[in-house]
């Protein structure tokens, strides 16, 4: 199993604690969110699982065993971390090149990740000549070229363009279909509710939910039924009668909080309500996001004013 485990994990940079005693798992077969907000300790976190940084205690570990002890490391995990690393005075190709060679991956791979990344017709040219979105594929066919188990990205679609972004959806969604472990790591909420299963959030060095992205936002955030009606007067009479809250916006369309369409569906056609649209308002990633992050943000903001002089 290409499991990834952080057990007890703590870094500290100085007196600054990054990550404080984290532990949590991501298993294969489905796309994990890693969220957090800026500082809340998911690149320190991604740089001790690829050894690029040493715990101060507890571990992390890629199927078992912590990535300085895999001999040929790309073909068991891949990694974006920072697209412009790339070396800027070699093509794309050599830069895969060097990488498979380093990792006995057959050249062959290097021109299918060229091929699945879109890069084919800018493989001969120098990196310092991509654009930011071409640097940010050469990083993720850098980190498709092993063949790996395991697959970390850190924000995959930053300066991705339109047609990038849904070619990026739909190669992680595959990824985990194809039974390998992928964490991707975002800022961008709507993006990250659209290709992950499973979200795994840090804030301030800490897991602050590790569960599946529906129960995340069915948690936070009430469902509520969008309805629009030629007739308000009898729509808000057969919704009060039943102890429902309804509001009534300005351009006239009405909301029903805490409510789901097969309830209110019923209850407004038996009262013969005329209705223009009946549609629900299911909570969004976002919301439930910065529900989470708010209450941890006034607690720093909190802590930031008791420091100040
Ligand atoms: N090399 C370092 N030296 C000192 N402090 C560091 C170092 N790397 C990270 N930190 C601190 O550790 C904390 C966590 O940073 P980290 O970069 O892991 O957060 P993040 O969740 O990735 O944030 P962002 O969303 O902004 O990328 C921050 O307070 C940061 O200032």
């Amino acid at each position: 199993m290409t499991s990834i485990d952080v057990h007890d994990l703590t870094k500290e940079y100085g007196p600054r604690r990054a990550v404080d005693r984290i532990t949590f798992r991501v298993p294969p077969g489905r796309v994990t969110g890693f969220l957090g907000p800026n500082g809340a300790g998911k690149s320190t976190t991604l740089r001790l699982l690829l050894g690029l940084d040493r715990p101060t205690s507890g571990t992390a570990t890629l199927a078992g065993r912590p990535y300085v002890s895999l001999a040929r490391p790309l073909r068991h995990v891949g990694a974006l971390l920072d697209a412009q690393a790339a070396h800027s005075s070699r093509t794309g190709r050599d830069h895969l090149l060097v990488l498979a060679a380093s990792n006995r991956i057959p050249v062959r791979r290097v021109d299918e990740v060229l091929e699945e990344t879109g890069l084919t017709p800018a493989a001969r040219r120098r990196v310092r000549t991509y654009s930011l979105g071409m640097r940010q594929r050469l990083g993720i066919a850098a980190a498709l070229l092993g063949d790996p188990g395991v697959v970390l990205l850190d924000e995959p679609a930053n300066g991705l363009d339109p047609e990038g972004i849904v070619w990026i959806r739909g190669l992680l969604r595959r990824l985990a279909a194809e039974g390998r472990t992928v964490l991707v790591s975002s800022h961008l909420m709507n993006e990250t509710a659209s290709f992950a299963d499973h979200l795994v959030v840090l804030g301030r060095g800490r897991v602050l939910a590790d569960t599946a992205l529906r129960d995340f936002i069915d948690a936070r955030v009430h469902p509520g039924v969008r309805i629009r009606t030629t007739d308000p007067a009898a729509l808000e009479n057969a919704l009060t009668r039943q102890g429902h809250d309804a509001v009534r916006h300005p351009d006239g369309h009405w909301t029903v909080r805490h409510a789901r369409v097969d309830d209110i569906g019923p209850l407004v056609s038996a009262a013969g309500v005329p209705l223009l649209e009946l549609s629900a308002e299911e909570g969004t990633l976002e919301q439930a996001y910065l529900a989470l992050t708010a209450v941890d943000a006034e607690f720093a903001a909190r802590q930031h004013e008791e420091v100040r002089p």
